[in-house]
C-alpha cells in the first residue's frame, strides 16, 4: 500500500515520508509531508480514487525527477559551487500546469485560472489595471500547448487562431499560488495589541512630518494606525482649519447627519450626547450605520473654566484577545449574536444598519477578528434573541465590559491643544471623562476604504521600507501591473 493510500486511510496525518526521498531534514519531510496530506485531506473530494491521488504522486514524483536540486556543496576544503539561480519547474498536467518551485514546494494552476489572469496588454489595461478580456469566451477545457519554465517566469503559450502567449513572474505565481497556497504570511503586518501601559510611549508623529511634501511623514502615520489602531500628531496649530487639512491629507472626510467636518460643544446642537457635558463609555461610532466610518480624528481646541473631558482609549482588539483566552464561550456569542442600533435625535434622521438586526460586537473574517462594533448607549431593543440566546448574550457582553473598563485595558490622556489623536474606529474604541466648563472639539470621520487606499499608495511608494527608515529615491514611482493590490 503506497504511503499516500496510507495518508488518505489514515485519515491525512502520518509520520511517514512519501514515495520520493525527502533532501532535507525529517521534520521538513514532516512538515511537507502534513503539508501534503493536509492537502491531500482537504481535496479528498477531488482525489476520491486512488487512481487521481497516484497520478498526482506521479507528477510530483515526475517534478522531482525534472527539477535539479542545487547541488550539494563538496566537503572538501574547495569552495562550494556557486548556486545557480534555480529556475522553478513546471509541466502541463490535466487542467492545471503544476510549478515546482523547488523539491519542497509545488503547487498548480489551473489551465483557465492562467488564461483569465493574463495581464499581457491585451487582456489588461496596463494603465487602468483592469481586465480587457473576456473571461467568458475562455473555453472551459482550454489547455497551453507548451510551458516554459524562464529565468523570470512562466511562459504559457495557448493554442488558438491567433497564438497568444502569457507571461507571470514566479514571485507574482507564488504569491497567488492556491492549490496549493505557497503564500508567505509574513507580508501582513499584525497588530500590536496593547493596554494601559502604552501611556508609556503612545505612537506619535509630527505635524511637520505629516504636511512634508516627501509624505515619508504621511506613511509613518498611516503605519502607527495600521499597527496600533491609533495615533496622536503633535504640534498641530489649534485651528479647525489646520485640523481639517490634515484629516484630508488622509483622504476625503465622509460627511454624516452630524455634517462634515465637524467643530462641536457641549449644546446639544446635534440630537447627541457627545454635545453634552456627561461621560461616554468606550465605544465605537456609527454602530447605526450599515458600514461605520474608517478613521475617526479628535482636536480639542478649547477647555476652559472648567475641569475634566479626558479621552479613553481602548483596544479593542486586545480586550477581545483576553476575552478569547478567558471566556471562549462569550467570545464565540458576541461573534455570533447581532446587535441592533440607531442613531435618532435629529428630527430629519433615523439611523438603523442593514439588516436591521445589526452586527455582532466581535466581526471575525474566519479565525480572524477585523472589527469592534460596541456603544451600548446606541443600542436599540435587543428582541430578536430567544430566551436562552438572551441570558448568554448578557453573560458574555457583562464580560466584554468587565475587561473592557479594566484598568488594564483603558488608556487615559487629557488632550490638549495642539494635539490631534486618530483613531480606527473598527478596532480602537474611545470615550471621555464628564467635563465642566466651555470645551471645543473638532474633527471628522474618514472612511475606511480611503485610509487603506492612501496606505497601500505610500506602502506601494516606499515598496514597504520601513517608514522611519525609507531611503530617498528609492520609491516607485509607476505602478506595475503585478503589484500585489491587484
Ligand atoms: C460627530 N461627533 C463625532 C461629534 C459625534 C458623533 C455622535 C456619536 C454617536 N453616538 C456614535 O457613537 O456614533
Ligand atoms: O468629546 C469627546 O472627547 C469625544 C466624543 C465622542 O465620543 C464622539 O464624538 O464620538
Amino acid at each position: 500500500m503506497s504511503s499516500i493510500t496510507k495518508i488518505m486511510r489514515n485519515g491525512g496525518l502520518t509520520t511517514k515520508t512519501l514515495n520520493a526521498p525527502c533532501r532535507s531534514s525529517t521534520s521538513a519531510c514532516k512538515s511537507t509531508l502534513v503539508r501534503t496530506s493536509n492537502y491531500l485531506t482537504s481535496s479528498t473530494a477531488q482525489a476520491r480514487s486512488l487512481h487521481t491521488a497516484s497520478r498526482w504522486a506521479s507528477a510530483a514524483a515526475a517534478l522531482r525527477r525534472t527539477y535539479q536540486p542545487p547541488s550539494e556543496p563538496s566537503t572538501s576544503a574547495e569552495q562550494p559551487p556557486a548556486r545557480t539561480q534555480d529556475i522553478p519547474v513546471s509541466r502541463i498536467d490535466e487542467g492545471k500546469v503544476v510549478v515546482g518551485f523547488d523539491t519542497e514546494e509545488w503547487t498548480r494552476y489551473h489551465h483557465v485560472w492562467l488564461r483569465d489572469h493574463c495581464r499581457c496588454s491585451e487582456c489588461f489595461h496596463p494603465v487602468t489595471k483592469q481586465r480587457l478580456l473576456n473571461t467568458f469566451d475562455i473555453h472551459p477545457d482550454i489547455k497551453p500547448s507548451t510551458v516554459e519554465s524562464k529565468p523570470d517566469g512562466l511562459e504559457v503559450h495557448w493554442p488558438s487562431a491567433k497564438p497568444h502567449t502569457s507571461f507571470y513572474p514566479w514571485s507574482w505565481l507564488r504569491e497567488h499560488s492556491y492549490d496549493p497556497s505557497l503564500r508567505r504570511h509574513e507580508s501582513k503586518s499584525e497588530p500590536i495589541l496593547w493596554g494601559s501601559k502604552i501611556e508609556q510611549s503612545p505612537p506619535t508623529v509630527t505635524y511637520e512630518e505629516v504636511m512634508s511634501e516627501d509624505e515619508r511623514g504621511m506613511y509613518k502615520w498611516l503605519t502607527n494606525i495600521d499597527k496600533f489602531g491609533f495615533s496622536f500628531v503633535s504640534g498641530v496649530p489649534a485651528t479647525t482649519e489646520a485640523t481639517e487639512e490634515l484629516s484630508t491629507r488622509i483622504g476625503f472626510i465622509r460627511e454624516t447627519q452630524y455634517g462634515k467636518f465637524w467643530d462641536f460643544t457641549s449644546d446639544l446642537a446635534k440630537g447627541d450626547t457627545a454635545y453634552t457635558t456627561i461621560a461616554l463609555g468606550a465605544h465605537t461610532d456609527n454602530t447605526y450605520f450599515t458600514d461605520p466610518c474608517g478613521l475617526q480624528l479628535f482636536h480639542l481646541l478649547s477647555h476652559t473654566e472648567g475641569s475634566g473631558g479626558s479621552t479613553l482609549l481602548v483596544d479593542g482588539f486586545y480586550v477581545a484577545s483576553i476575552l478569547r483566552e478567558l471566556y471562549p464561550q462569550a467570545y464565540e456569542t458576541l461573534s455570533r449574536i447581532g446587535v441592533p442600533a440607531h442613531a435618532a435625535g435629529e428630527a430629519g434622521s433615523i439611523y438603523t444598519p442593514f439588516p436591521e438586526r445589526g452586527y455582532p460586537v466581535l466581526r471575525q473574517q474566519g479565525n480572524e477578528l477585523v472589527q469592534i462594533r460596541w456603544n451600548n448607549d446606541d443600542r436599540s431593543v435587543m428582541d430578536h434573541l430567544t430566551a436562552a440566546e438572551m441570558e448568554e448574550w448578557y453573560n458574555a457582553v457583562r464580560l466584554w465590559h468587565k475587561l473592557l473598563t479594566s484598568a488594564d485595558s483603558e488608556y487615559w490622556v487629557q488632550l490638549a491643544p495642539g494635539t490631534a489623536v486618530v483613531v480606527n474606529n473598527h478596532r480602537v474604541l474611545h470615550g471621555r471623562s464628564a467635563f465642566t466648563g466651555k470645551r471645543r472639539m473638532c474633527g471628522a470621520y474618514i472612511g475606511g476604504d480611503e485610509y487603506r487606499s492612501k496606505l497601500a499608495v505610500l506602502a506601494e511608494r516606499f515598496s514597504g521600507q520601513d517608514p522611519s527608515a525609507v531611503d530617498p529615491g528609492t520609491e516607485t514611482k509607476e505602478r506595475s501591473i503585478w503589484s500585489s493590490f491587484l
